[in-house]
């Protein structure tokens, strides 16, 4: 029990409890305690009343909730601690006794207590017919010697969470929905198993052999290149042969690719719908397919096109990934694939808290004035920065009025302009040539702009999971960053979520967006409803 002796007066000296056990009337939820008066202390997370103090962290908490999210982000702030690299990985570290099991999927035997352990230290979730543990080195799980020289030559030490469960997970074959962070290695957990068991199919790549045994499909041509770059890495030296195949490119010279006869295809649905309708591709040998951002490559607009290719295949292992999944899109996936296994690290549809957010209110015609101050304030403008707007048109004109404003070097980038163009935009942005890159959605999924730590999201996206993505752009695998959020009563749909995200993420709550009528989602509710929903929140 907490004695209360902590400076904090008037505090109530309850501890704080996982199960709950003598929390009588302690608030479960953070919605369930008031707003802090001046001068009391502030639960570290959201900011309410901190009424307790956490008896694991000392620090001011509101409620039983905001608890867990504070020791959620203590244990990943130790997660190196905890597993160090496995080539220094000693017999016994911390917690857990680690030995090769020589089963077949080489997975590490932890005990069932040491596996529900280290996932519930590592957020990782599983669901459905499975009992695999968690990996703890790449080395574990009887990967292809050169397959693990490439992940060490990747700069890859330890796997991360999402990796350390998906892996084995794919490499036995199942079919996975998967949910972690944005920049939490999701890509590695896909192609790690994709490389591993392609080359022990086909141990050599003889031209006899042709058709592609995997096929990965984004919905962006960005995250189809990157995707079959590190392909290549983790393929390389390794009979393993990729093809990327996308809109905006030559069709021969991609077509020409695949007839060379190829392991892995990276693409987006449309091109490859174009080869499959022309009969270019041939599809029967396809045993493993991806999905990555699974909740977009489901939505109307590509959910077709994906079920199309999908029925051309035979029945392949299918392995889902996306930083946002819904229950809606958890229910699609069912349905496409049998036992399907779901593994979750950490918050689905939460921001990576990695990414400091910081909502600003302005009006829309003081939008571009605020973004140049941004630009031209040392302080506050870190290149290279990513600016995302609503539309293609709007993108070209704002980096016209940041070049001719602000005198600094911004190009655009969005769906009109050629694969050509993409190309050698992406690379002057990402080698430093240009510090302000001004994109639609083209770069809100799966892209990995590696020195990007900051992102201004100039227009409000239509969707906060949307939101989420595009605020990942500015961390990868926990590097801090900053996302800077233009909001004005334009954005009043997403309000209630959007309170909801900065909340929870603890970022502050611009004034406005807090007074505002439609942050309890008052958009179609009368007055009185309003008033009785305020009430109950104490206020
Ligand atoms: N085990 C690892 N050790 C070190 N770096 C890693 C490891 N796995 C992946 N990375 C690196 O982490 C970065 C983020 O990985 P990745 O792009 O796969 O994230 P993601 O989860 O797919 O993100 P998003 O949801 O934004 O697509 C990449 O630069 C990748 O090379």
């Amino acid at each position: 029990m907490e004695d209360g002796k902590k400076g904090n007066q008037g505090k109530n000296s309850v501890e704080l409890t996982d199960d709950n056990e003598g929390t009588d009337g302690v608030k479960e939820r953070c919605w369930d305690q008031r707003e802090a008066l001046p001068g009391e202390p502030k639960c570290v997370i959201c900011g309410r009343y901190g009424e307790y103090i956490c008896d694991e962290t000392d620090d001011d908490i509101c409620s039983l909730e905001c608890k867990q999210t504070l020791l959620c982000r203590v244990a990943k702030s130790r997660l190196p601690v905890v597993l160090p690299p496995p080539k220094r990985l000693p017999t016994t570290d911390e917690c857990f006794y680690v030995r090769d099991s020589g089963d077949k999927s080489g997975s590490q035997s932890l005990t069932g207590s040491q596996t529900e352990m280290l996932r519930r230290r590592l957020e990782i979730c599983v669901r459905g017919d499975f009992d695999l543990s968690p990996i703890l080195s790449f080395s574990s799980c009887n990967l292809p010697q050169k397959l693990l020289q490439n992940i060490e030559a990747a700069g890859y030490e330890i796997p991360t969470p999402v990796q350390m469960q998906a892996i084995p997970a794919a490499l036995v074959g199942k079919n996975l929905l998967v949910s972690a962070d944005t920049g939490s290695g999701k890509t590695a957990s896909f192609l790690v198993p994709i490389v591993s068991r392609c080359t022990s199919i086909r141990p050599d790549h003889s031209p006899n052999q042709k058709n592609p045994l995997a096929m990965v499909l984004t919905p962006t041509r960005e995250l189809c290149m990157q995707v079959e770059e590190q392909a290549k890495l983790l393929g390389k030296g390794l009979p393993f042969k990729t093809a990327l195949v996308v809109g905006g490119d030559a069709m021969p010279r991609q077509l020409h690719r695949i007839q060379q006869g190829v392991e892995l295809i990276v693409g987006t649905p449309g091109r490859l719908i174009d080869l499959l309708s022309k009969h270019e591709i041939e599809l029967d040998d396809v045993f493993m397919l991806v999905l990555d951002e699974v909740d977009c490559m489901l939505e109307r607009g590509f959910r077709d096109q994906v079920m199309q290719i999908y029925r051309a295949l035979s029945q392949p292992q299918v392995l889902m990934y996306s930083a946002t999944i819904s229950q809606e899109v958890e229910k699609v996936a069912s349905s496409m694939a049998k036992d399907i296994i779901v593994i979750s690290v950490g918050k689905s549809n939460r921001p990576n808290i990695a990414v400091k957010q910081l909502a600003i209110w302005v009006e829309s015609k003081q939008k571009k004035q605020k973004l140049f101050d941004i630009l031209t304030s040392k302080q506050h403008f870190t290149p290279p920065v990513v600016v995302f707007v609503g539309s293609r048109l709007g993108a070209d004109l704002l980096t016209e009025a940041i070049t001719i404003t602000t005198g600094l070097k911004a190009l655009s980038i969005h769906g009109e302009k050629s694969m050509k163009e993409r190309r050698e935009i992406m690379s002057s942005f990402l080698v430093g040539e240009v510090p302000v890159m001004v994109a639609t959605g083209v770069l809100s999924r799966g892209v990995d702009l590696l020195s990007v730590r900051q992102v201004i999201v100039f227009d409000m996206p239509n969707s906060i999971k949307e939101y989420v993505h595009q605020i990942g752009r500015a961390s990868r695998l926990g590097e801090e960053g900053t996302a800077i959020l233009f909001l004005n009563e334009e954005n009043r749909n997403l309000f209630p979520e959007l309170v909801e995200i900065l909340k929870s993420s603890g970022a502050a709550i611009p004034r406005e967006l807090a007074n505002s009528r439609y942050r309890l989602g008052s958009v179609n509710v009368g007055r009185g409803q309003i008033r009785q929903k305020k009430r109950k929140h104490g206020h």
